[in-house]
């Protein structure tokens, strides 16, 4: 019975996760969706700024504190191991939710690129920029990292093996493919407002800050030498800078 509510709320984690990332899309892009990155009224300069720094501030430290190993230890010593991946990945997609939910708009034109050509350039690089992100969780294991491999392994009774490290396909071109695909996502777009600038500096802030001092710093520990190797042979973000 506990383990089928297990797989019910992995199952549920992992829908609600579909659902923020597909929203996310129409959010940042300024498509499809109801409330985007730059609809709704807009209120003062400095109340945006605060209600924004503090809606991605949020997101970064849930993201931050629930991938030490600290606090994955301190987790699974009071639930369920199988629940730590679907857990991280519902309270990622409820702070991205609220994101949604509750940005506030600075419409001032950045830059607004009118030529038809460059804007559907603009366009397509946006959409490639999420096609990288999706494609790159199936090169490591889409599976493991969105919890259902621990979810259906609980119930089949069977321990998940640790995450196998991956050097393929865009691993191979830059350690971090997952951040450059939202790196190109947030900032390739043909008309860039003061709001959609504020998230893509502090997004770009936050994914360099914790790729460098956090996640690199857990996966040497873990991987070793081997992942030094990585290191010194493949370019953290921008493909091909390494000689
Ligand atoms: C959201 S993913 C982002 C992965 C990577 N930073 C990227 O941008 O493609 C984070 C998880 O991927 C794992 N990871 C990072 N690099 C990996 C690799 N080369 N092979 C397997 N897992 C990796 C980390 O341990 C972490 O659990």
């Amino acid at each position: 019975m506990k383990k089928i509510a297990i797989l019910i709320y992995g199952a549920l984690a992992y829908l609600i996760f579909l659902i923020a990332f597909l929203y996310a899309i129409g959010f940042v892009g300024n498509i499809y969706v109801p409330k985007t990155i730059d609809s709704g009224v807009e209120p003062t300069l400095l109340n945006a700024i605060l209600t924004n720094t503090i809606l991605l501030s949020l997101f970064a430290l849930q993201h931050s504190i629930m991938a030490r190993p600290k606090f994955k230890e301190w987790f699974n010593s009071i639930f369920s191991q199988a629940m730590e991946r679907s857990t991280y990945i519902l309270l990622s997609s409820l702070a991205l939710i609220l994101i949604f939910w509750k940005w506030q708009p600075i419409t001032t034109i950045v830059w607004d690129v009118e030529n038809t050509i460059l804007s559907s350039i603009l366009i397509g690089v946006f959409f490639l920029g999420w096609l990288i992100v999706l494609l790159s969780t199936f090169m490591i294991n889409h599976f493991e990292l969105f919890g259902l491999t621990q979810i259906f392994d609980n119930l089949k009774n069977r321990k998940t093996p640790n995450p196998k490290f991956q050097t393929n396909y865009f691993y191979k071109l830059v350690r971090h493919p997952i951040m450059l695909g939202f790196l190109i996502a947030f900032w390739a777009t043909p008309v860039m407002t003061m709001g959609h600038l504020l998230f893509s500096i502090v997004t770009t802030l936050y994914i360099f800050v914790a790729v460098k001092y956090l996640e690199e710093k857990d996966l040497r520990k873990f991987i070793g030498e081997e992942y030094e190797t990585y290191q010194k042979e493949v370019p953290m973000i921008i493909p091909f800078t390494k000689k």
